[in-house]
C-alpha cells in the first residue's frame, strides 16, 4: 500500500466496529450459555469471524489461523465439550506461540489434551470431558489470555473455579475486562491479591433470560487515530466509544494527553469522542512509560514519538515477543526506516537517536496487522509504502478505507 505524503483533514468522523476482545469473550459465553446473550456491534475483525465459525462448526479439525485469543479461549471451551474430539490448530506463527501453561492448568482440572506436534505449542488434540476439580494455579506473566480462558469457563464447572495467579500479573486490564463481562451476565466473581474465584452458575437453563450486550468500539484500533491527531495536529471524531471503558487500551486518553497534548472530549449522547490536539502544548523532553497494561498500543506510541522526535523509553513489554511476530524486533527494524535508532531488551524499547530517514521508505509488516496500522500515520511526515496491506484484516478490515477518509494528499 503506497501512502503519499498527506495532510490530515479536520473534524472527520470515523466509526470503528466493536472491540475484538469484548466480542471474543461474549461469543464464548454465548455458546457456553446456549445463546442467551444477544450481542450488538460485534467486531468485524477476521479473528472474531474465525472464532464465530469455530464455535458453530462441528468439524474435528478447527484452524484458527493467526487468532491468538480465539486459540486460547477455544482450548478451554473444547476441553469442556463432553465426548467431542477436536484438533485445534493455527498458522505457522500460532504454532510458535506458547500454550503450555494453559494446557497444564486444564489437565490439572481433569482435561484430556495432547500436543499433536511440539510440546507446549499448538496444534492440540482435545477430547472433551467433564472437569471435576475446582482449583488450579497458573503462571500469570506469560499471557493473560490463558487466565481469561479459564475464567470464561469457570462458572460451568460444578463447584466453580479458584485460580491462584503465580508471579507477576501481565496485561491486567484484560483480566478485569473478563471479570466485568462475567458479572454483567450474572456470574459471581471475586479477586483478592493473587486469587480469583468464579462462582458456579446456579441459574436454571429454563429460567434463563436473553441478555443484550452492546459492544463498545475497539480502543486498540482507535490508537491509530490518536497517532494521526497527535502528528497532524487536527481533530478527529470517533463514534461508539464511552469515557469509562472495559478496555485497558482506553489508557490512550491519558497517554496521548500527557505526552502529545491530544485531548479526548466526550460528546455524551451519541457516545462519540473527539480527539482535539492542543495547539500550544509543550512536548515532554522524554517519554517514560510502562505499557504492561496496554501492550497492543505500544507500536502506535513508538511511531507517534518518532514522528514527533520525542525520545522514549517504554517498559513492561515482555509479552510482545510472543504476539503475531516478535514485535520488539520488528519495531526496532522498522523504526530505523523512519529515522529512529532504538535498542531493545526482553521487555523494553528505548530510542537512542533520531535522524533524517531515506526518501524510499518501505515498511515490512511481519504478518502483524499492528505493524501496518501503527506505521501508516507516518505518511503525515513522509511518503511510505506498507507491505502486505491485507494484514489489517486480522483486527480492522476497513482500515485503509477509513484512513483515506481522514487524509488529504498534498
Ligand atoms: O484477552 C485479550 O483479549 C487480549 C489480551 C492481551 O494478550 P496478552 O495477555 O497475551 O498480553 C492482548 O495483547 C490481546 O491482543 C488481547
Ligand atoms: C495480540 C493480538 O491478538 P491475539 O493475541 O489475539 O492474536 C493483537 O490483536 O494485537
Amino acid at each position: 500500500m503506497k501512502l503519499e505524503k498527506s495532510d490530515l483533514k479536520d473534524n472527520v468522523t470515523i466509526e470503528i466496529s466493536g472491540s475484538k476482545s469484548i466480542s471474543n469473550r461474549l461469543l464464548i459465553l454465548s455458546h457456553l450459555f446456549e445463546n442467551t446473550i444477544m450481542i450488538e456491534n460485534l467486531s468485524n475483525s477476521q479473528d472474531t469471524q474465525l472464532l464465530q465459525e469455530a464455535l458453530s462448526s462441528d468439524a474435528e479439525i478447527i484452524d484458527i489461523h493467526h487468532a491468538g485469543t480465539a486459540m486460547r479461549f477455544l482450548t478451554s471451551y473444547f476441553a469442556l465439550q463432553e465426548g467431542r474430539i477436536t484438533v485445534l490448530t493455527g498458522s505457522e506463527r500460532m504454532k510458535e506461540r506458547p500454550i503450555g501453561s494453559l494446557v497444564d492448568a486444564l489437565r490439572h482440572l481433569g482435561a484430556d489434551i495432547t500436543y499433536v506436534e511440539k510440546e507446549g505449542f499448538p496444534p492440540l488434540k482435545i477430547i472433551g470431558k467433564r472437569l471435576d476439580k475446582s482449583s488450579v494455579s497458573i503462571p500469570a506473566n506469560i499471557s493473560s489470555q490463558f487466565i481469561s480462558s479459564l475464567l470464561l469457563v469457570g462458572s460451568k464447572l460444578e463447584n466453580g473455579l479458584e485460580i491462584d495467579l503465580e508471579g507477576k500479573i501481565t496485561s491486567r486490564p484484560y483480566l478485569e475486562m473478563t471479570l466485568k463481562i462475567l458479572r454483567s451476565i450474572g456470574i459471581g466473581t471475586q479477586w483478592e491479591g493473587q486469587i480469583i474465584k468464579i462462582f458456579p452458575n446456579i441459574q436454571s437453563e429454563k429460567n434463563s433470560q436473553i441478555i443484550k450486550c452492546i459492544t463498545e468500539s475497539d480502543w486498540s484500533s482507535a490508537s491509530y487515530y490518536y497517532s494521526l491527531a497527535a502528528i497532524g495536529r487536527k481533530s478527529i471524531n470517533l463514534k461508539s466509544f464511552r469515557p469509562y471503558s472495559l478496555q485497558g487500551d482506553s489508557d490512550l486518553k491519558e497517554i496521548y494527553w500527557n505526552f502529545f497534548g491530544v485531548n479526548t472530549i466526550s460528546q455524551g449522547s451519541e457516545s462519540k469522542i473527539s480527539l482535539l490536539p492542543e495547539s500550544s502544548f509543550i512536548f515532554p523532553e522524554k517519554i517514560y512509560l510502562n505499557m504492561n497494561d496496554c501492550p497492543d498500543i505500544a507500536q502506535t506510541l513508538c511511531v507517534t514519538a518518532t514522528a514527533l522526535q520525542i525520545p522514549f523509553e517504554i517498559t513492561g513489554l515482555e509479552t510482545l515477543k510472543v504476539k503475531e511476530t516478535d514485535r520488539l524486533v520488528a519495531l526496532k527494524n522498522e523504526l530505523f526506516k523512519i529515522g529512529c535508532i532504538s535498542e531493545i531488551t526482553d521487555d523494553s524499547i528505548f530510542s537512542l537517536k533520531f535522524f533524517e530517514p531515506n526518501s524510499q521508505i518501505s515498511i515490512e509488516t511481519y504478518n502483524d496487522h499492528r505493524m501496518a496500522m501503527s506505521f501508516a500515520p507516518f505518511c503525515l511526515i513522509k511518503e511510505l509504502t506498507i507491505e502486505n496491506k491485507d494484514v489489517v484484516e486480522k483486527s480492522y478490515p476497513q482500515f485503509w478505507e477509513d484512513l483515506e477518509k481522514v487524509l488529504e494528499k498534498n
